[in-house]
């Protein structure tokens, strides 16, 4: 019986990547199998320091909670205290790489505006938009539909959420963040120091994530998935905690696309093979459905729900 699995890690360090030569193709080839396979995989990144960052901004998870609550609005949310989900906390920001956002978000919880938290966040953003660019790239150009990359670029954006767990009490239950498939393109996810990150895999059984120390995972969410008409695959994932474990933090950055942007099965996609699966869809009225009582109540197959033909 696995219990652990040792993801795939792919080196995206090399700021030299030339479209087409051999290396990224090699690259392109195993991104798409890891995400035909897993629906992730881990990448080396060197261009951001996550932990930097994370110094950083975990002091905001210590100012009082009416402080938090008081800063937060539909950009900036600070979520919490909620009791399905006691160990989790979160802080958001929406939109990160629009004009000003960062610096809004950064005079919001620091008097001077911390100009330092304010660059970081925004270089982090950049890099890792960058980066989520690339691997989106190649599997459009696996799949043969490159024309659309300039549209989907167009048509995106970008949140990025501090996660904070801690550990439970002998009579909590350890579950972190309940299993979910993310609803966005792509999530790039760095964790700090402590695991807990878990996949579930086709027979139902959850196994741990290994990943090294330093390097991202990457997930196919279910906007990508739907939008290439099934052909790569968004996994379930969880965060589950033991009672041994330190606090945990995580740092998640998350492609959306953007309000009102239809997401449309490319008719490249669609053939006697591969029928269509889903219809054509707003991004962000699916994570409403998703929220909603029969968005809950569908589960894992809300995306089937809500747009499967
Ligand atoms: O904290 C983690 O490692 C996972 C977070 C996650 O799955 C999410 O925010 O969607
Ligand atoms: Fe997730």
């Amino acid at each position: 019986m696995e219990k652990s699995f040792k993801l795939p890690t792919l080196d995206f360090c090399n700021s030299e990547l030339k479209v087409g030569s051999h290396e990224w193709n090699s690259l392109r080839d195993e991104v798409f199998n890891s995400f035909q396979e897993y629906g992730c995989f881990g990448v080396m990144f060197d261009k951001v320091k996550p932990r930097a960052l994370h110094e950083e901004m975990k002091e905001i998870f210590n100012v009082p909670l009416e402080f938090k609550m008081s800063k937060s609005s539909t950009m900036f949310g600070y979520l919490g205290q909620n009791p399905a989900l006691p160990l989790y906390e979160r802080l958001t920001i929406q939109d990160v790489l629009s004009q000003g956002v960062a610096k809004k978000f950064a005079n919001l919880f620091w008097p001077d505006g911390n100009p330092i938290v304010c660059d970081m966040v925004l270089s982090y953003s950049k890099q890792l938009s960058m980066l989520e660019k690339t691997i989106r790239r190649m599997v459009m150009e696996i799949l043969g539909v490159e024309k659309y990359i300039e549209e989907q670029n167009q048509s995106s954006n970008y949140v990025l959420i501090f996660n904070k767990y801690r550990k439970p009490t002998r009579d909590e239950s350890g579950i972190g963040l309940a299993p979910h498939t993310d609803k966005n393109i792509l999530t790039i996810l760095f964790q700090i120091q402590v695991n807990g990150l878990q996949i579930q895999r086709d027979n139902g059984q959850w196994v741990d994530v290994e990943f090294s120390p330093n390097s991202f995972l990457v997930l196919v969410g279910d906007v990508f998935k739907a939008w290439t008409n099934g052909r790569v695959y968004a996994p379930i994932h969880r965060v589950l905690m033991s009672e041994k474990d330190e606090e945990r933090f995580s740092i998640g950055f998350f492609t959306f696309p953007k309000k009102g942007y239809l997401v449309n099965v490319p008719k490249e996609l669609v053939d006697e093979d591969h029928p269509l699966l889903y219809k054509p869809f707003d991004g962000i009225k699916y994570i409403q459905f998703y929220k909603s009582e029969a968005g809950q109540r569908a589960g894992h197959d809300s995306l089937k729900d809500y747009c499967g033909v």
